[in-house]
């Protein structure tokens, strides 16, 4: 007799799954500093909603700044929309609710009215880098107000590799 043929165990978890999609939308910002991506996965742990951080449709990358200083008109802080913006916008639904996003960088605090008025109830981050902001002091308060979760993307693996030759 021939033992059965076991099911493969080294498969992405939910969390990795959703991460790393977010992770893969990033690569699609043309930031130079900051590449951010989001993934919106619903309660079936299907995804409803993907984006990454650029400038609204129609406005060209090449007419708009990159800066990160100067006066604020010439930076790129007016123009670009964040990652969980376009996710929640390119959204199947505008019913979010019982949702999780998976987002590279902790939301800023207009991120978060866009994340709690959608009805997303869980935020899964990796980076934390701006905690000490005024934006992410202000996005936690929102959260815990709106009894909104958030938790840090512990990794189990340091890395996940793509490649496109299969043979
Ligand atoms: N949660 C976020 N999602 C985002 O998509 N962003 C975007 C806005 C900018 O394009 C970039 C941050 O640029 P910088 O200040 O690190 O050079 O990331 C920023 C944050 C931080 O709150
Ligand atoms: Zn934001």
């Amino acid at each position: 007799m021939t033992e059965p043929i076991k099911k493969r165990l080294n498969y992405l978890s939910w969390d990795e799954y959703f991460m790393a999609v977010a992770l893969l939308s990033a690569e699609r910002s043309k930031d130079p500093n900051t590449q951010v991506g989001a993934c919106i996965a619903n309660r079936q742990n299907k995804i409803v909603g993907v984006g990454y951080n650029g400038f609204p449709i129609g406005c060209s990358d090449d007419e708009l700044p990159w800066d990160r200083q100067g006066p604020f008109l010439t930076t790129k802080y007016p123009y670009v929309c964040h990652a969980e913006l376009n996710a929640v916008l390119n959204a199947i639904s505008t019913d979010l609710s019982g949702c999780r996003i998976y987002v590279g960088l902790f939301p800023c605090n207009e991120c978060t009215k866009v994340i709690i008025q959608s009805g997303i109830k869980e935020i899964v981050y990796l980076s934390d880098k701006y905690r000490d902001s005024d934006q992410v002091k202000a996005a936690k308060r929102m959260l815990d107000l709106a009894g909104v979760s958030y938790r840090r993307f512990i990794p189990q693996r340091p890395e996940i590799t793509l490649s496109f030759s299969l043979d």
